[in-house]
C-alpha cells in the first residue's frame, strides 16, 4: 500500500505547527540540535540522555517509515549537555511520498527551535581514493532529482518559512566543516575523514556502472538517495546545516568487477563504524555553542 498522499503545498505550514505544538506540549525541554540518522546509524541516538522517545506512527502528521535500517522514532534527549532530538530513520522519495513531506520532520524541528541540523548518511564511494568505513564530510551537493523539477520548494512559497529562491552557495555552513575536522583530528579520525560532494539519486535501484562513471565525471565523490532535500529545506528556513556521509560501500566502475550494492553491506558498514560516530558527533554538538542550553 502507498503512504498517504501529502496535504496541498498550502496548507505545510498548519500541519507542521501542529505536529511542532504537539511534541513541544509534551515535553519540558526545547531540542536546539537536530540529528537525522542514515541507514544504519541510528545507534546515534541511543547515546542521547535523559530521552523522551516518540514513534513516528504516534505523532501527528509524520510519515511512517518503511525502509529496514530505520527504525522510526523521534528520540529527544540531551548530548554533553546540549538539548536534542534525533530522527532514528529518515524518509526517502522511493518509498512513494512526496518529497513536501519527507521534509516536513525539517520544518518540525525549526518550528521547535532547532538552530542547527546535522545529516547522517550511508552513500556510496564514488571516488576511487575511498574506502569502505571512510566518513566523507559533505561540503557541497548535486541535487539530481531537482534537475527534474523535483525541489521540496516547488509550489507555493511559504513565506513563513523562507524567501522564494534560497541561496545554495553557502548550504554546508563552512565553521562547521572546519569544527569537524577539528573534532576529527583530536579523536585520531584523521585516516578515515574525508571531505567532498555528495549526489543525491532517487532511488531506489543502485547505479549502473555508466551512471557511476558519470556521477563521478561531474565532480561527485559519494551517491546517495537522500540528504539533499532535508538540507534545502533546512537552508529555506535558516538552519544552520552540517553533513557527513559514511561511506558503506564502494561504487561499481568497472565492469570486470565481482563486487555488486547491496543494502545489507550498507547495513554492516554503519554497525562497524557506529561507536567513533558516536563519539564524534557528540563532541562536535558538545562543541557549537549555541547560546542557551534549550531548556526553556
Ligand atoms: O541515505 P540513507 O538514509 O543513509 O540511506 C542510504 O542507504 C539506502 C541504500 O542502502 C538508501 O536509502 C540510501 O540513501
Ligand atoms: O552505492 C550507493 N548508491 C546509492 N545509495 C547508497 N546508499 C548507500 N550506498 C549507496
Amino acid at each position: 500500500m502507498l503512504p498517504e498522499s501529502n496535504a496541498a503545498p498550502g496548507y505545510m505550514y498548519d500541519e507542521c505547527k501542529a505536529t511542532a505544538d504537539w511534541l513541544l506540549s509534551q515535553l519540558s525541554m526545547r531540542p536546539l540540535v537536530g540529528i537525522v540518522c542514515g541507514s544504519g546509524l541510528g545507534g546515534l541516538a541511543d547515546s542521547l540522555k535523559n530521552q523522551v522517545v516518540f514513534k513516528y506512527s504516534d505523532i501527528p502528521n509524520f510519515p511512517k517509515s518503511t525502509v529496514h535500517g530505520h527504525a522510526g522514532r523521534l528520540v529527544f534527549g540531551t548530548l554533553k549537555g546540549t538539548s536534542c532530538v534525533c530522527m532514528q530513520g529518515r524518509f526517502h522519495l522511493y518509498e512513494g511520498y512526496p518529497v513536501q513531506k519527507i521534509t516536513l520532520p525539517i520544518r518540525v524541528f525549526n518550528l521547535m527551535g532547532v538552530e542547527t541540523v546535522i545529516l547522517t548518511n550511508a552513500a556510496g564511494g564514488l571516488n576511487q581514493d575511498y574506502r569502505v568505513g571512510d566518513v566523507m564530510i559533505i561540503k557541497d551537493h548535486i541535487n539530481m532529482p531537482g534537475f527534474a523539477g523535483i525541489n521540496p520548494l516547488a509550489g507555493p512559497n511559504e513565506d513563513r518559512f523562507g524567501v522564494r529562491f534560497p541561496c545554495m552557495s553557502d548550504a554546508y555552513n563552512r565553521k562547521l566543516v572546519r569544527l569537524a575536522h577539528e573534532v576529527g583530528a583530536e579523536l585520531g579520525f584523521d585516516e578515515f575523514l574525508r571531505e567532498g560532494v555528495y549526489c543525491m539519486l532517487g532511488g531506489p535501484s543502485f547505479e549502473t556502472i555508466a551512471e557511476c562513471r558519470m556521477l563521478n565525471k561531474l565532480g561527485a565523490d559519494a551517491v546517495g538517495m537522500s540528504t539533499v532535500h532535508e538540507v534545502i529545506v533546512a537552508r529555506h528556513c535558516g538552519m544552520r546545516v552540517f553533513a557527513m556521509s559514511l561511506i558503506s560501500n564502494r561504487s561499481v566502475m568497472d565492469y570486470e568487477s565481482e563486487e555488486r550494492a547491496n543494502h545489507e553491506e550498507v547495513l554492516q558498514t554503519g554497525d562497524d563504524r557506529a561507536k567513533q560516530l558516536e563519539v564524534f558527533v557528540a563532541t562536535f554538538v558538545s562543541r557549537l555553542g549555541h547560546a542557551s542550553n534549550g531548556t526553556h
